[in-house]
């Protein structure tokens, strides 16, 4: 048998001397917030090393630098390295709780921090961190169950102040095949307009205030490229990221693709469910193109971002929405998160959609618009429609809308086109969704009115109708609120109409629960009684 090898005293001696310069230097390099090259050192040390206390240490501080790179994925892992040695080493704990903290997984983050408030009450009490977190993680954890937030307070302050806090939350919602097309969102139970159905974290977002004249193609390249570079830079340092993000649809045989659980979306899923690949920029590439959104869509307008913002973003379970002409759902983009609400009414078993364009339009433009986003639109509005453009009374309506004369006249055409064209419910919302530019000038018009207001329907059968079929739309309900307050029907008596309006109100805007923010919203004076 071979005999061990012993060390000289001597070698020892040179071998700790080495350590402990090699730590000190470490040491160093992580007070100086050099965390690159504190992570090396400690990487050397830790390669060298035999003692465990001092292992423990090490893994920890490391675990500190990359938490402040960002690395999350490694991060987490020398934390567990360290409390291998030390189950309850005290700023281990703390690491792994900021890092799960950062990850969303407020429930686990929670325990960390608990467990460690509880290693030293002395220390902890003392640990403005440490109280920071654990009280930030109570109330985050409580929101991502319950989703209880409210944009009242920040919209009535005039969106000055600090965005309202938000965590992730999946309200019921389901990944399944969809007749549009691929894979979908759907509802599990029924859903009333307004309620909050998904709020999720962007995986990047890239912001910025570009004036008109900046707003040439440089320039949001160069916003399109710092967006690209952030995706990739997520996807290399978290595989669990990189997975997710393979997930999504490159807009090609997007039939074949698998069906993924919506639990692997959870911050909380287990990391060992997703496994390592190597990156593939190209195909990130692909499925940017299909689904990044841009923040200045039609539905973030409203939470008071000036005309110059433009963001865009990668919202991982939200990407699984597709469009529909008669869309169900809206979004809102509040810091990194969008929010995700009923704009109508929903059953259980439905699709969630949104409108990835203006759907408040005809057909041919619909048309037009879909082309443009690489697909061509599979939605039950289209098909019908597409049934009726043949018609020679359709195209002239259409034509006329297109000269822009005499808006109540192609409103009057078209309902009378409805009558023989035997159009009812749902049909009839979208025709006036696709027509609504007449609409809503002949609402305005007190001339126009004056001439057609008896041979057309009045503005709130149109509205109901349309919100049925497409859902709460800003410009609609303005119209709607503009007629009721001409004709006097908000005022005094009109209770009913009221409570019509703020229900529109919560499809536009979804959880603004105080009624003063939503009359805000709406423009509705707080003198004028409800
Ligand atoms: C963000 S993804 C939506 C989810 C996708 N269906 C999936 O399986 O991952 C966008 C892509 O879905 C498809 N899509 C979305 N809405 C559609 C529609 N109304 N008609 C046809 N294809 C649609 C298009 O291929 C589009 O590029």
């Amino acid at each position: 048998m071979r005999e061990i090898e012993q060390e000289e005293p001597q070698e020892i001696d040179e071998a700790s001397a080495k350590l402990h310069q090699l730590r000190s230097k470490a040491t160093e390099l992580l007070l100086r917030e050099e965390w690159k090259e504190s992570i090396d050192a400690y990487s050397h040390f830790i390669s060298l090393c035999q003692n465990q206390k001092s292992l423990c240490l090490a893994h920890s501080n490391r675990a500190e630098a990359r938490f402040r790179l960002r690395e999350f994925a490694a991060a987490l892992k020398d934390c567990e390295e360290a409390l291998k040695i030390e189950s309850a080493h005290f700023k281990t704990l703390l690491c792994k709780g900021k890092i799960l903290f950062n990850l969303n997984r407020y429930g686990v983050a929670l325990d960390c921090f608990r467990v460690a408030a509880n290693l030293d009450p002395q220390a902890s009490s003392n640990s403005e961190t440490l109280n920071d977190y654990l009280d930030k993680c109570k109330k985050l954890e409580f929101l991502s169950k319950t989703g209880t937030f409210d944009l009242s307070d920040w919209i009535l302050g005039g969106f000055r102040g600090k965005i309202p806090e938000l965590a992730e939350y999946f309200g019921g919602v389901e990944i399944k095949k969809s007749e549009i097309s691929g894979r979908g969102l759907f509802a599990t139970k029924n859903i009333d307009s307004g309620t909050l159905l998904l709020v999720t974290k962007a995986i990047a977002a890239e912001r910025g205030i570009l004036p008109q004249e900046d707003l040439d193609e440089n320039a949001q390249l160069v916003m399109w490229k710092n967006f690209v570079d952030k995706v990739v830079e997520s996807a290399r340092k978290c595989s669990r990221t990189y997975y997710l993000v393979c997930m999504l649809s490159t807009g090609e045989n997007e039939n074949d693709r698998e069906v993924p659980e919506i639990d692997l979306f959870r911050p909380e899923a287990e990391e060992n469910r997703f496994s390592d690949e190597d990156l593939d920029v190209e195909r990130i590439l692909s499925i940017l193109d299909v689904n990044s959104v841009v923040e200045g869509a039609i539905s973030s307008k409203v939470l008071g971002k000036n005309n110059y913002y433009h963001g865009v973003g990668l919202w991982l379970l939200a990407s699984f929405i597709n469009h529909s002409c008669e869309p169900n759902a809206r979004r809102l983009h509040v810091g990194d998160h969008v929010i995700v609400h009923a704009s109508r009414d929903v059953k259980a078993g439905e699709e969630l959609t949104f409108a990835y364009f203006d759907v408040l339009q005809p057909l041919s433009n619909r048309k037009e618009m879909s082309k443009s986003w690489g697909f061509s639109c599979h939605c039950r509005r289209c098909k019908f429609e597409e049934g009726l453009c043949h018609k020679q009374e359709m195209r002239e309506v259409e034509m006329v809308l297109g000269r822009g004369l005499d808006m109540g006249g192609v409103v009057y055409r078209l309902e009378e086109g409805m009558k023989r064209w035997m159009v009812r419910g749902k049909g009839k919302g979208y025709l006036r969704a696709s027509f609504w530019a007449a609409y809503s000038e002949a609402f305005g018009s007190e001339t126009l009115m004056r001439r057609w207001g008896r041979r057309i329907p009045g503005i709130e059968t149109v509205v109901d109708g349309l919100v049925d079929a497409v859902g709460s739309d800003e410009r609609v309900v303005k119209v709607l609120v503009e007629g009721l307050k001409k004709s006097g029907k908000i005022f005094g008596n009109g209770m009913m109409e009221m409570e019509r309006v703020m229900k529109f109100g919560r499809g536009i805007y979804g959880k603004v629960m105080k009624r003063r923010a939503l009359k805000s919203l709406l423009q509705i004076s707080t003198h004028e009684q409800c």
